[in-house]
């Protein structure tokens, strides 16, 4: 079965629609695997014409981050590790893939990849830990629409 995810909510650095500094990531769900779409641009730049580190990080980070949220359940990252094995140009259309491994209790340990075709550039794997929504309520903003249905059970 295969859907589209909307945003984690409209201003988000990753994959936000509203956001004029968003990554641009595209997401969609396929056989329990969050599948996504990147180009990175020059304002992703690190070396020359190449993708800055943290950029890739950060798409990592966003696309890990849909494993939880396509399960209706609020999760931060606790920790992000990042192999680089061979440079992202600048404006290759590039895939992600990311997937949940074993949830124990709060802790979701998760694994993603970044492809161009068959070339490997990066893997990552992430530990998320499940939150209730207060988290996210200590700003003050609103919560996106979305999130209305999302498990909101206590956690301490
Ligand atoms: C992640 C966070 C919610 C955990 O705080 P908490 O809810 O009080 O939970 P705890 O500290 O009790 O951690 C829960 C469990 O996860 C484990 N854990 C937490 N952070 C961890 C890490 N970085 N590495 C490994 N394990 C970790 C704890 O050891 C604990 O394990 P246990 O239940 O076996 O004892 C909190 O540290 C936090 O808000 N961090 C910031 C998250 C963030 O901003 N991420 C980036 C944007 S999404
Ligand atoms: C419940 C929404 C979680 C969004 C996580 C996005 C990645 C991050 O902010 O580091």
């Amino acid at each position: 079965m295969t859907y589209e995810i909307p945003a984690h909510h409209p201003n988000c650095f990753g994959c936000g629609t509203e956001n004029p500094s968003s990554m641009g990531l595209q997401m969609h769900i396929e056989d329990r695997r969050v599948l996504g779409t990147i180009r990175f641009a020059s304002h992703h730049e690190g070396g020359p014409g190449l993708a800055h580190g943290g950029a890739v990080a950060a798409v990592f980070d966003d696309v890990l981050g849909a494993v939880p949220s396509a399960l209706h359940l609020p999760a931060v990252t606790a920790s992000l590790t990042v192999e680089f094995r061979a440079p992202a140009v600048l404006g290759d259309d590039l895939e992600v893939e990311a997937h949940l491994e074993r949830r124990e209790g709060r802790k979701l340990y998760t694994r993603a990849t970044m492809h161009r075709g068959t070339a490997l550039l990066a893997e990552a794997h992430a530990l998320f830990i499940v939150v209730d929504l207060a988290h996210f309520r200590r700003t003050g903003q609103p919560l996106p629409e979305a999130w209305s249905h999302w498990d909101d059970t206590p956690r301490s």
